[in-house]
């Protein structure tokens, strides 16, 4: 699997490393003997078709469901198990394939969620607010409005979220997770009933997310053109086990993710 990691990622070093993951949920088998390591500034795709362990993968590394076995490594340090709150603490901020907006919020209400990792409340804090807390607050405006300029949001920035077009919506749902500052970023089928414009919008900005912000990308899509023109390498899925792994355009010519997503091995 590392032979295939262009040479700038590999010297670069890797954010994440995940070794022999499973996750059951009873007696099924949901994600079993997974490896996957994401390199600094690499966008690294995860395909496979549904039910084939790829949230169930991304909530082991965000610690919503810890794995059953294996372990993760995120810069080096053990986070196996570690709480969904210290996992984003650590710099891992992720979006969700049903959008996890607050209707009834404005979008700039919305992407000022993403910054509560970096707020601290306390009352000595709150109580010192021109010395302590206006500062923090300064920079979280600060990385908001950069945000919005980034993302292009700046038009529907006091609407109501429930009232913008679902691709706006994914939109500020990357907004949300990019003013947190993370330098992995996780992204659960950020495309997904986007019309084709706003899907090469998407991709733009997840490339420019890269090239401007520095992160590293793990990236869940169904889309092969997407995952062809914008991933370094993927890894693909099927029934939980890894059927596929390397260059993309390789993987999505690879006969058994073909037969995994036309459904030919299900039929058996
Ligand atoms: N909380 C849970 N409890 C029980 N089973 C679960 C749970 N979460 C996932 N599963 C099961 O684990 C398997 C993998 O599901 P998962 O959602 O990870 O797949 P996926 O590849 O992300 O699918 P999709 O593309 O549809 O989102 C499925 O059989 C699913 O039903």
């Amino acid at each position: 699997m590392e032979d295939c990691v262009p040479k700038e990622f590999h010297q670069a070093g890797p954010v994440l490393q995940c070794t022999g993951i499973e996750r059951r949920f009873g007696g099924l088998v949901a994600v079993t003997g997974v490896d996957l390591s994401i390199y600094r500034g690499e966008i690294f795709g995860l395909v496979g078709p549904n039910g084939s362990g790829k949230t169930t993968l991304t909530n082991a590394i965000t610690g919503f469901y810890p794995p059953n076995k294996g372990t993760i490594k995120l810069d080096g340090k053990d986070i196996t198990g570690t709480a969904p709150h210290k996992v984003a603490g650590l710099g891992v901020a992720r979006t969700f394939q049903n959008l996890a907006l607050f209707n009834g919020m404005s979008v700039l209400d919305n992407i000022l969620l993403g910054r509560h990792i970096h707020m601290r409340p306390g009352v000595i804090r709150t109580a010192l607010y021109w010395w302590l807390a206006r500062p923090d607050e300064m920079r979280n405006r600060e990385i908001v409005e950069e945000v919005i300029e980034f993302l292009q949001l700046e038009s529907v920035r006091h609407e109501l979220v429930d009232g913008i077009p679902i691709g706006m919506k994914k939109r500020v749902e990357l907004a949300r997770a990019l003013v947190a500052e993370p330098h992995l970023l996780i992204l659960d089928e950020p495309m997904a009933g986007m019309n084709q414009e706003e899907k090469e919008y998407m991709a733009r900005f997840i490339l420019d997310a890269r090239a401007e912000r520095g992160v590293s990308v793990l990236l869940i899509e169904h889309s092969m053109d997407v995952i062809t023109g914008i991933c370094d390498r993927v890894l693909a899925l099927n029934y939980g086990e890894m059927i596929a792994t390397g260059k993309p355009r390789e993987v999505v010519k690879d006969p058994r993710v073909i037969e995994a997503y036309i459904g030919v091995g299900h039929a058996a």
